[in-house]
Parts: structure tokens; sequence; C-alpha cells
């Protein structure tokens, strides 16, 4: 270690969201030296990460965070000490804030991980990141920060804002020096935790200076606490923060790509699964980010996608930006063609139907309700205006899908949210899966519903290095919430997703009304299982209904 090289002691994650959360709970998990504390401005947030109920559903976090935050004092059994940490003897190292002075005044390295929507007002609207979340941010870093604080980008940002941060900074303390290191992060929800623990790699973006190579260096020690050095990336700084959004733009591209197919297959007879796994199969292509279906949602692709175009834009690149504005004119097509087909296949009008939605998260194993497809979907249905729209999502909490849905002329009349599957789905003419749940698939003989079995504390299962920590500890036994728990409610939903449990599509077929008709927006059902309860089914790009050149 070289006399400059002080290990970072006190690290301050400003944003209590997806991404600062769980990156947070990982970090504590192996720097357990590390005092880590996340700063929020949103009590409620805060709380909620303090509380038996984190604010997120992500697969492995709450066991993270329980051993970082409330440490392992309550351990009942424990095996000897593993990789140099004892579960036992482990003290909470991770921390929920809104203050700001203190944590901020504190912290040796600040990672800023905060939200970078899309702009919807003002020079930009519709494609530009609104940055004012992070500006506020760093305006809080320079009152309270000491000198030589590591400024980090978490966010995903336009290429060029670190020197945003910099001018900012140098502005309110000219005399005093901040590096700033560009970090993006390439979780996916659903899967943050095991994305944190096993990266494909770490981007750190420097300047080129004595003092940017150093804090690149202080960060990578605290990754290299469980990640192979030669996963740890270095650029420069305009790299990594255009490396971010063209890795977003590449994944989506290719959803685009094979979401483009999907139409030429309805067209032609052949079958968008069958032309997935065959060009996938090819190395050079691979097999993954090829699932034709309803489109990418989500925070961040459109987002993100809208940016780079932007970017381009304003660099006078048109022929660039309009490349890019293509991969999400697909995305949008796709979803129209959706609604289309629902509507087309119920002979032209809704009126006097319910239709029965299946999933509202833009994908499986999260709550998140932000930009949900769903959205649109049921935009476009209401146009028809029938009887009722029903919702089933096993995670969604009810009052975020009721945000989301909110504006939308004749929700509040006619879109109901159920927490039972089998109540949404009786009485339809016609099912829609808009998220590829497990609990939504016929992969297999359809099972009968199994009794709900006692919900279990969930077990870590660690089986590697990375997961040491987990290994070796059992979670305390936390306060019981209060009666009539809200959150509790929903747990029990959630408990549909645990031990593979499955819908039980003869009961749900019994209950349907003509034409009994199931589109699968994100192609996860076997057609034969359906078909053999007596349900008719297509997908975008595939399925017996459409078909052009039969013979
Ligand atoms: N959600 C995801 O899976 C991923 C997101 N990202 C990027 O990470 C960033 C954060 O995304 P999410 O975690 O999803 O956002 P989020 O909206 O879940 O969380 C952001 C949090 O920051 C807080 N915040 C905003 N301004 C603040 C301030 N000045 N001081 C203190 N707290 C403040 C908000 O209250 C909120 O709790 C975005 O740039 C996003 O593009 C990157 C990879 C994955
Ligand atoms: O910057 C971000 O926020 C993150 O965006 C995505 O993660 P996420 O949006 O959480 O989830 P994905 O698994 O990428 O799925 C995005 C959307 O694409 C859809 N999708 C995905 C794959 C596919 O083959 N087809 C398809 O339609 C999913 O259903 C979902 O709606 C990236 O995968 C992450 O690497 C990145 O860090």
């Amino acid at each position: 270690m070289e006399s400059h090289d002080i290990p970072v002691r006190n690290v301050c994650v400003i944003g209590a969201g997806y991404v600062g959360g769980p990156t947070a709970a990982v970090l504590a998990l192996h720097n357990p030296m590390v005092k880590v504390t996340v700063l929020d401005r949103d009590p409620k947030r805060i709380a909620s990460w303090e509380s038996n109920h984190l604010p997120i559903h992500e697969p492995g976090l709450a066991e993270v965070v329980r051993l970082t935050r409330d440490g392992a004092n309550s351990v009942t059994s424990v095996e000897p000490e593993s990789d140099g940490i004892d579960a036992a003897a482990r003290q909470g190292n991770l921390f929920f804030s809104v203050d700001s002075p203190t944590c901020i005044g504190h912290a040796d390295l600040i990672f800023l991980a905060v939200n970078t929507p899309t702009k919807y007002s003002g020079r930009g609207a519709g494609s530009a990141s609104d940055l004012s979340a992070l500006e506020s941010a760093v305006r809080d870093i320079a009152k309270f920060a000491k000198n030589g604080t590591v400024i980090v980008e978490k966010s995903t940002v336009p290429c060029g804002t670190a020197r945003l941060i910099s001018n900012i900074l140098l502005s309110v303390r000219p005399e005093e020096s901040f590096p700033i290191l560009s970090n993006p992060e390439f979780l996916a929800e659903g899967s943050a935790i095991k994305n944190l623990l096993h990266p494909d790699r770490v981007l750190i973006g420097s300047t080129p200076s004595v003092a940017g190579r150093l804090a690149a260096r202080r960060l990578a020690a605290l990754y290299a606490s469980w990640i192979p050095g030669d996963r740890i990336l270095h650029t420069n700084v305009w790299s990594s923060e255009l490396s971010k959004l063209v890795a977003n733009a590449m994944l989506a591209q290719r959803i685009s790509s094979i979401n483009s197919i999907s139409a030429l297959c309805e067209r032609t007879g052949a079958d968008v699964r069958e032309i997935a796994k065959a060009v996938g199969t090819d190395d050079r292509i691979g097999a993954k980010f090829l699932k034709a279906g309803l489109g990418f949602g989500g925070s961040c692709f459109r987002k993100d996608i809208s940016s780079l175009v932007y970017i381009a834009e304003s660099l006078n690149l048109p022929d660039v930006a309009a490349y890019w504005r293509a991969v999400l004119n697909i995305n949008e097509y796709q979803r129209q063609r959706f609604t289309d087909m629902i509507v087309s296949r119920l002979s032209n009008t809704l009126n006097g139907k319910k239709i029965a939605l299946l999933g509202f998260a833009y994908k499986k194993d999260t709550g998140d309700t932000r930009e949900s497809l769903a959205v649109d979907v049921i935009a476009s249905l209401l146009e028809e205006r029938p009887t009722e729209i029903a919702i089933f999502d096993p995670c969604c909490p009810k009052d975020g899908i009721e945000r989301e849905i909110a504006h939308l002329d004749g929700a509040k009349d006619r879109v109901k949210i159920y927490s039972d599957p089998y109540l949404a789905t009786s009485g339809s003419s016609a099912l829609a899966i808009l998220t590829e749940w497990d609990f939504f698939k016929a992969d297999r003989p359809l099972p009968v519903l199994r009794k709900m079995p006692p919900k279990a504390e969930p077990q870590a299962q660690a089986t590697t290095a990375a997961e040491a920590p987990l290994r070796d500890f059992t979670p305390p036994v936390l306060p019981a919430c209060p009666d009539g728990c809200q959150n509790c409610v929903s747990g029990q939903r959630q408990a549909l997703l645990e031990n593979g449990q499955r819908m039980d599509w003869s009961r749900v077929a019994r209950s349907l009304r003509g034409p009994k008709y199931v589109l699968d927006g994100r192609g996860i059902l076997d057609e034969r299982a359906i078909k053999a309860v007596g349900l008719e089914v297509e997908g975008l790009g595939w399925g017996s209904v459409s078909m052009a050149m039969h013979w």
C-alpha cells in the first residue's frame, strides 16, 4: 500500500432506491470494517429500510440487509469462521438515515445513487435526463463533505456529467479537491443480489491524474473484498459513463430486433420462439435477450435509450439518433399490436366483456410498478370500454398499481385490482399475460394448487465464497408486526411465488366465458398444456390462431 492509499472506512450512499439499497447492503456485507450509511431525503423510505418490510422486493435482499443492518447477535447456529468473516461476532455496519450533514460530513467516499429520470418539461423534454436530483445531492456534498472525499457516480448519467459535478463543487469550494469517479451499476431488478455478488464486471472510470488514479484504487479496494481483480475494469470517465448507456441500448436493441421479427412471423407462419432458438445457438449471437413479446418496460431501458438519442442529436449526429430511436419505436409498436390482437380476437369489441391481466410488473421477481408496460395496454383496452379490466400481480403493491393508472380515463370505474388470481380471472372472456411470473407458467403437466405451506423464514442458500457470510448466518427473529399489517397481507400473495407453485389453469379455464382466449405477452405458456384445458392461446409471433400460411 502506498502512503496515500488510505483505506475507505466510511461510505455514504445517497439514494435508498433499487440501486442504492442493495448496493450498499452488499458493500457492507463484504466490508464488515466499513460503515456504510444510506442517505435519502424521503423519511418514509428510510423508515421502511429500517423495518421488517423492506421497500423493495428482491430475492435474497432481506437476508443481506438483516445481517449487515442488525448484526449477528442473535445467531443460533454458526459454522466456524469462513473467509475471514466471523458471522457470530459481526456488528451491524449498514445504516439508514435522513441526516445529510452527518452522513455526508463523515464520509470518505460518497456514491450518488439518486434517480435520473427522463425530463418531462423544458429543453429535451421526453428524452434528455433530468439531473435535478443529482444536482441537489451534489449541492449537499458541496455544503457538508470534508476536503478530499471521493465522489462516485453510481446513477446512470449522460456522458459529461462528471464535469458538471466537478463544476458545481469547484464553484462552491474552489480551494479544495474532490476526485470524481464513474462507477455505473449493471444490476437488473429481480436478480440484484445475484448480480452484485457475481458481477460480469465492475467499471471504474477516472480522470488521468494522480488524484483520479488514487481515488479509483481506493474504490477498487472496496470491491476487491469479493470480486476478482480481473473483473474490475478501469477506463477514463467518459468511456465509463457512455458504456452504461451503450450496454442498455445494446440489450434493448436485441429485444426490438427479435420483436420486429415476431411481426414477420405472424404473417408467414414462422414461430418466433423457434427462430430465437435457431439464431441464438450461434455462439456469436448468443441466446440471451431474444425473448419476443410485449417489449421492454422498466425504469431504465426507455429512459437510457432516449438519453442516448438526445446526446446524439445534441452532437449533431442525426443518423445515430435515428438508429437508436427505431429501437424505441419497435417497442411501442409491439404493445399496440398486442392490444389490437386482444380486441380482434374478441370480435372487435370489448363491450360487455371482462378482460383479466395476469401480471403488472415490467418483469418477474420485482414489485416495481414504474414504467410498467401494462399501463399502455390498459389505456388501449379502456378505449374499447370493457365492463371490467381485472389485474392480478403476485408482488406489486395495490397502491403502486393504482398510482400508475390513476391518470387513465375510465380506470377508476373499470379497472379492479385483485389479490386472488382465481377471482381476477373468473368470468373473463380473455386473459392476457403481461409478466412472466413463474406462477403463471404452464410449462409442465398442470398441477392442482396445493394448500399453501406456512411461510418459513427464508434461509440463505449460499454456495460460493461471495455468499459465505450468508451461509453462516441464521436471521434473528424480528419483532412481530401489528395486526392487519398491510405488508404482511401482501406477503401472503408473495407466498404464491415460493416453492415453485403454479396457477391451476384447469380451474381458471372452467371459470372463463367464451371465447376462452389467452394472449401470452411473454411467451411462457406451453400451447399443448393450455389447449389441453380447453383454452385458445397465442403470443406475439407464435400460436395457432393467427398463422397465415397453413397448408
Ligand atoms: N433500478 C435499476 O435496476 C437500476 C437503476 N440504475 C440507475 O440508478 C439510479 C437510481 O435508480 P433507482 O435506484 O431505480 O432509483 P429510485 O427512484 O428507486 O431511488 C432513488 C432514491 O434517491 C432519493 N433521492 C433523490 N434525490 C435525493 C437527494 N438529493 N438526496 C437524498 N436522496 C435523494 C429518492 O428519494 C429515492 O429514494 C438511476 O440513475 C438509474 O438509472 C442503474 C442500474 C439498475
Ligand atoms: O440500467 C438498468 O436499470 C438495468 O436495466 C436492465 O435491467 P432491468 O430493466 O431491471 O431488467 P431486464 O432483465 O433487462 O429486462 C428489461 C425489460 O426487457 C424485457 N425483456 C428482457 C429480455 C428479453 O429477452 N425480452 C424482453 O422483453 C423484460 O421483460 C423487461 O420488461 C439491464 O438488464 C441491467 O443490466 C441494467 O443495469
